[in-house]
């Protein structure tokens, strides 16, 4: 057997990614040095309670209480509790002291990511995040280094698992949002509370850390535009079965021209989407995760998996643990985060998209004509209409209650939809706005 010198490692937290890291690494550890040149030594696993149920085995001599302690004696922290306080003060002190960090913290990353950023540079250490977007996938690494020298445009990110369930539920299995949940939250993909997942909140997270890898700039979560799947019905699903779509959560991340001022500059958004049925996003079900990228020389990309669970996501923390020792074999400093594009973030009424308007409309001559001059008034273009007439009665008495358009439009700003479906919503021959939505991946 090979000796090394032995690397310490501290881990924080021991839940559902951490007791699955140390027991991956406590079973792989002799196999793990042989890949890294340096022995992986778990100097100690800090908890809150030392008796709680765990998801794996860990010799209890190794558990402790006194994160703080176990950090100021770690080569390497590995952050997997979770929350910003304390954790923010926990990666803080890890990096200042010297040591290297692996976090699977979205929260605290789309927070507070700019900062300890700069600590690492400043002290020359290395943050290392692949659990925190997309679980398992490969896509923060890919991002940063196989990407690195070329441009990427876009990036549409099926990026939360238990949303995806649920839409995908509703997509498959005729269930209505309500229904889906309550599977979701039975399965426990869901939380009790599960906002962070429903309102999009988790997915604004992953979305504020991939547009700001992918643009080299800083694009904080409260520049996400978020909107959340409570609002998509089974009857949005059904008709956008009708005419060739699926129902997504999507992280949209682009770069674009600023229509007000011509400059460059990124957009990050999550919603409800159309997707085509032959996209490879459509094909992603259950509570898998996908990435879609579309860079200038390579083309379109995806990255594809699971993007939650214990076991997997502490596949991608061990990930970085590798690349995290191998920089402590070899020496020198952290690779800085390249944020410096500094490209504006602009706002949601910048960006142009395709949307699906569907109103239920008087059916009489000239309603069409009146609807289609609507959308002209704000430079909307119409590409395609379908209308179907709601009859009731029967027989010789059957008689038109009106009728149903699915208005698809060609791009347009989000400004110029937002002023339409407002004059729509005011048309006395529209009864009823049922549904817009965007339409990505055409
Ligand atoms: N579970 C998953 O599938 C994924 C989780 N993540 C991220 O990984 C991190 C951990 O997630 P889970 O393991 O699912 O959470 P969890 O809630 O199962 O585990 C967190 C553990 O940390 C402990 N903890 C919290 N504060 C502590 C403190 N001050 N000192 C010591 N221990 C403390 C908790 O008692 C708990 O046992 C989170 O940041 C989460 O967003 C990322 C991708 C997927
Ligand atoms: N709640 C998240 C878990 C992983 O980040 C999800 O549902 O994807
Ligand atoms: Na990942």
């Amino acid at each position: 057997m090979i000796e090394y010198r032995n690397l310490k490692i501290a881990i924080l937290g021991a839940g559902s990614v951490g007791a699955q890291v140390a027991s991956l690494l406590l079973e792989h550890g002799e196999e793990l040095a042989n890949r890294v040149g340096a022995g992986l030594e778990v100097v100690g696993i800090a908890v809150r309670d030392l008796d709680a149920p765990r998801t794996a085995e860990i010799p209890r001599e190794l558990l402790a209480t006194d994160a703080r302690s176990l950090i100021l004696g770690a080569d390497i922290v590995i952050e997997v509790m979770g929350g910003i306080e304390p954790a923010r003060e926990y990666l803080e002190l890890a990096l200042t002291s010297g040591a290297d960090v692996i976090t699977a913290n979205k929260a605290l990353l789309a927070t507070h990511g700019p900062e300890l950023f700069a600590i690492a540079e400043q002290v020359g250490a290395q943050l290392y995040y692949e659990a925190a977007v997309g679980g398992a996938i490969p896509i923060i690494r890919p991002l940063r280094d196989s990407l690195a020298g070329d441009r990427v445009h876009r990036i549409l990110g099926i990026v939360n698992g238990t949303t995806n369930y649920i839409l995908d539920r509703m997509d498959r299995d005729g269930d209505t949002l309500e229904q889906a949940l309550a599977a979701a939250t039975e399965l426990g993909y869901a939380e009790a509370d599960p906002t962070a997942d429903i309102d999009g909140f988790d997915a604004a997270q992953k979305a504020a850390i991939l547009a700001s890898l992918a643009f080299h700039t800083t694009v904080a979560v409260d520049g996400v535009h978020r909107e959340g799947i409570r609002t998509v019905t089974r009857d949005q699903v059904v008709a956008a079965q009708r005419s060739g779509f699926v129902v997504k959560l999507l992280a949209v991340c682009e770069r674009l021209v600023d229509p007000e001022t011509g400059r460059d500059g990124v957009s990050a958004r999550v919603h409800p989407a159309l997707i085509p049925a032959g996209h490879p996003l459509a094909a992603v079900h259950g509570a898998n995760n996908a990435v879609f990228v579309e860079a200038e020389a390579a083309g379109s990309l995806m990255f594809y998996g699971a993007g939650a669970g214990g076991r997997q996501t502490a596949s991608a923390v061990l990930g970085d643990l590798v690349s995290a020792a191998r920089r402590h074999v070899v020496g020198g400093p952290g690779v800085a985060e390249s944020t410096h594009a500094d490209l504006p973030i602009l706002p949601i009424s910048s960006v142009s998209t395709r949307y699906q308007i569907t109103l239920s409309v008087l059916d009489r001559p000239g309603v069409l004509a009146q609807i289609a001059t609507l959308f002209s008034e704000h430079g909307v273009s119409v590409e395609a209409v379908q209308q179907s007439v709601v009859t009731v009665g029967g027989g010789e008495d059957e008689e038109s209650a009106g009728a149903t358009l699915v208005i698809g439009t060609h791009r347009a700003t989000e400004k110029a939809l937002a002023a339409t479906v407002a004059d729509l919503a005011g048309s006395p021959v529209v009864a009823r706005v049922e549904s817009v939505l965007r339409v990505e991946g055409l």
